[in-house]
């Protein structure tokens, strides 16, 4: 695959004199979103305290007792309701993962996503300063990658300018419980493998944390992709590196740039012996364009649709690999399926 024999992730950018650097910036930014999709950054400009706090008071949500958790909005993909606390993935054995979604301000309901102040002070201004943090790292980024494309530069920062009512970016934190003392079928994953939806993601993993593993264009095999299931070739690590942030490219930025830049499957595997078994967080900021953009580059070589069409098919598709029964979470479990761009244009091929 692309990262490079030897080298055991991929690429770091720095961000730093972005403005004086821009051009060494791009030519690296296309090159890792080319070839592997992700990439991580350095001297990104988010400070290290707010994101320590985030993790902090995110830890502290998912401390509250269920009868909290569950009177706040329900994540539900299957219905596209993506705010609020998002319900366990089990498997038999026990928990791999739960979530919680925010979204910003600009969406009247935004802060019914937040329990009350008092059962954990600080989280809903700790989000906001946090999530207000982001725009300064992903406007740098989308305008090297529309400049690498042959857009204007400020293609994708109008795309996925928050302040747009119907930019619906969301701020998704992942919780894995510990897994010690818990003996898991060989393959479960603690996230199943997919690709974003994104632009581009930007993902905070807690310190120390490992099992984000991702798998190249080329070693994505598609198996049978009407059914959507893939076999992945091999599988390569992304593990957390101090003061960097993971980005990674998602399918609206493969369909806008007709499949240049990559949007590749990953998944958290359990961890493997010697690998803390402790809890892991990880924060992603998923960076959307608005829902009436039709993502689609000049080439033509997927479907010409809007975000909101895509996101309709592709929420079907994360229902069943994400969902809260048991049996469905399972099933889709063992059966290793691999929810990625093509099976989205299928879905729209045969929906169309
Ligand atoms: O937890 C991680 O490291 C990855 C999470 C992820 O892929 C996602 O939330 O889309
Ligand atoms: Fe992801």
């Amino acid at each position: 695959m692309a990262i490079d024999a030897g080298i055991e992730h991929p690429p770091i950018v720095d961000l730093s004199n972005y403005e004086e650097r821009k051009e060494e910036i791009t030519a690296q930014l296309m090159h890792a979103a080319t070839t592997s999709g992700f990439f991580y950054v350095k001297n990104h400009g988010v400070p290290q305290d707010l994101i320590d706090r985030e993790f902090e008071v995110n830890s502290r949500y998912f401390k509250l007792p269920e009868e909290v958790t569950a009177s706040l909005p329900q994540v539900n993909w299957a219905k596209h309701e993506l705010l609020g606390h998002e319900p366990c993935n089990k498997v038999s054995e026990g928990v791999v993962r739960e979530g919680h979604f925010k979204w910003w301000d600009t969406h009247k309901v935004a802060d019914s996503a937040y329990p009350e102040e008092k059962l954990v002070p600080g989280f809903k201004q700790t989000t906001k300063d946090f999530m207000g943090a982001m725009p300064n790292v992903y406007d740098r980024i989308l305008s090297c990658f529309a400049l690498g494309l042959g857009y204007p530069e400020g293609f994708f920062k109008e795309a996925s300018d928050v302040r747009d009512s119907d930019n619906y970016s969301v701020f998704v934190v992942n919780y894995y419980p510990k897994t010690e003392g818990i003996t898991w079928k060989p393959d479960t994953n603690r996230i199943t493998p997919h690709t974003d939806e994104t632009l581009v993601t930007l993902l905070f993993t807690s310190p120390g944390s490992a099992g984000l593993e991702l798998a190249a264009g080329k070693d994505g095999k598609a198996v049978d992709s009407q059914q959507g299931h893939y076999q992945v070739e091999s599988w390569h690590p992304c593990p957390h590196i101090p003061g960097c942030i993971v980005v990674n490219v998602g399918d609206s930025l493969q369909a806008w740039s007709d499949g240049v830049l990559k949007s590749n499957y990953h998944r958290v595997r359990m961890p493997k012996p010697g690998e803390p078994t402790g809890e892991r967080y990880s924060m992603g900021y998923f960076v959307w364009p608005r829902y009436k953009d039709i993502i689609q580059g000049p080439q033509k070589k997927y479907p010409g649709i809007t975000f909101a069409r895509f996101m309709d098919v592709k929420s079907k598709g994360f229902g069943y690999t994400l969902s809260p029964e048991l049996e469905v979470f399972e099933d889709a479990q063992n059966r290793n399926v691999v929810l990625g761009m093509p099976i989205v244009s299928d879905g729209i091929a045969a929906a169309s």
